[in-house]
């Protein structure tokens, strides 16, 4: 396994960061949610003036075996038709980040098919999908290894050009199930509360994919090592996924949380190493049911509650614009001494 050293956060700043914030000219407090933002990126950098610089979002993209016995409302062959999809500009994912301004990459970590290399896919696969883990282990051990590798490798070409601020996305039909799993053994909570209706299951559906999710588990040793939870259950962009966000918060880059998913992979980060969360920013709570669970674990606080459930990093780029405006009045807004304005009288 390859090491990461992420750095815990510094508390210098804190005091300075608080005082900066509540001295400007704005009612203390008042501007909510976007305050904590801001002292949140201001830790992460180290800097009473954050900011963000070239932000990128990644897809990584990634066939799931169990998706062939129907665990999810959609065909497996929607995950390779949505990066021609991408390609052409016409998904929710890359609709947002032209809105944005947010560059645009997919990785294709291992989906099953074979796209033209002069396409603009960065291309990692490891495999053509995973194997079906309701019979075997989804991955290889060394398969799972690599991934971790592959998704470190992404993240630092991405930071060599510049990028401060990483949002992750991912595409696999049949991910929610992995996510459920991940959640289910790492956060110690039974399947059954941790299984959703991914793509638009109905009650029938949940429980049939529950049933099969559950067959797969009870012939997993039950191991709690997010290695052995990834190589079981991981899907190929999940573990990828997991290496990125590790290497984001190696080299200090503020990291945007999509949905279940992507907090799955986070979830399995966490438990490697616990200080990648100082590092993230977390968008939204996704309407797949278990998402909150996943949040509490972590402690992480969604910015949105917009009943999203779509994935592809689309919930994080909903936000973006909010994570914008932090960065933006920490720089531009004047304190009641610059203004001249009069502040709060000590005593009413
Ligand atoms: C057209 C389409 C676009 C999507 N974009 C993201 N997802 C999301 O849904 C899938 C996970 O849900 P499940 O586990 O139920 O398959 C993933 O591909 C995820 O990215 C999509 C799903 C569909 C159908
Ligand atoms: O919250 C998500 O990321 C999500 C939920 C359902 C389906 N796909 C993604």
């Amino acid at each position: 396994m390859i090491e990461f050293k992420i750095d815990s956060l510094s508390d210098n700043l804190n005091k300075e960061l608080q005082e900066k914030i509540d001295t400007k000219t704005k009612p203390i407090g008042s501007l909510g949610m976007l305050e904590k933002i801001a002292f949140q990126l201001g830790k992460i950098q180290n800097s009473l003036n954050p900011t963000i610089n070239n932000p990128n979002v990644v897809v990584f993209a990634g066939d799931h075996g169990i998706a062939d016995d129907g665990v999810s409302f959609y065909p497996k062959s929607v995950s390779y038709q949505m990066l021609y999809n991408y390609m052409e500009g016409g998904a929710a994912s890359t609709v947002f980040a032209k809105q944005h301004g947010i560059k645009f990459n997919v990785v294709d970590a291992g989906v099953d098919h074979d796209f033209d290399p002069s396409l603009p896919i960065i291309n990692r696969k490891l495999a053509y999908g995973t194997k079906n883990y309701r019979l075997e282990p989804a991955m290889t051990k060394e398969q799972c290894l690599e991934g971790i590798k592959r998704g470190a490798e992404v993240i630092e070409e991405i930071h060599q050009n510049g990028c401060n601020f990483i949002i992750f996305g991912e595409k696999g039909i049949g991910n929610t199930s992995s996510a459920s799993l991940i959640l289910s053994l790492l956060g110690d909570i039974s399947l059954e509360e941790c299984v959703g209706r991914g793509t638009g299951l109905d009650k029938e559906g949940v429980k049939s994919k529950f049933d099969l999710l559950n067959e797969g588990l009870s012939k997993y040793n039950q191991s709690k090592d997010p290695i052995d939870v990834l190589t079981h259950f991981g899907g190929f962009e999940i573990v990828m996924i997991v290496g990125a966000m590790l290497k984001a918060a190696e080299l200090k880059m503020t990291l945007l949380i999509d949905g279940f998913i992507i907090t799955s992979a986070l979830l399995a980060a966490f438990k490697i190493n616990p200080k990648v969360k100082d590092y993230c920013l977390f968008a939204h709570k996704s309407n797949e049911q278990a998402h909150i669970k996943m949040l509490n674990i972590m402690g992480g606080e969604p910015i949105l509650d917009i009943s999203m459930r779509l994935g592809e990093a689309t919930g994080a780029m909903v936000c973006f614009p909010l994570i914008k405006s932090a960065a933006q009045f920490m720089n531009e807004m004047a304190s009641f001494q610059d203004a001249g304005v009069s502040e709060a009288t000590e005593e009413i």
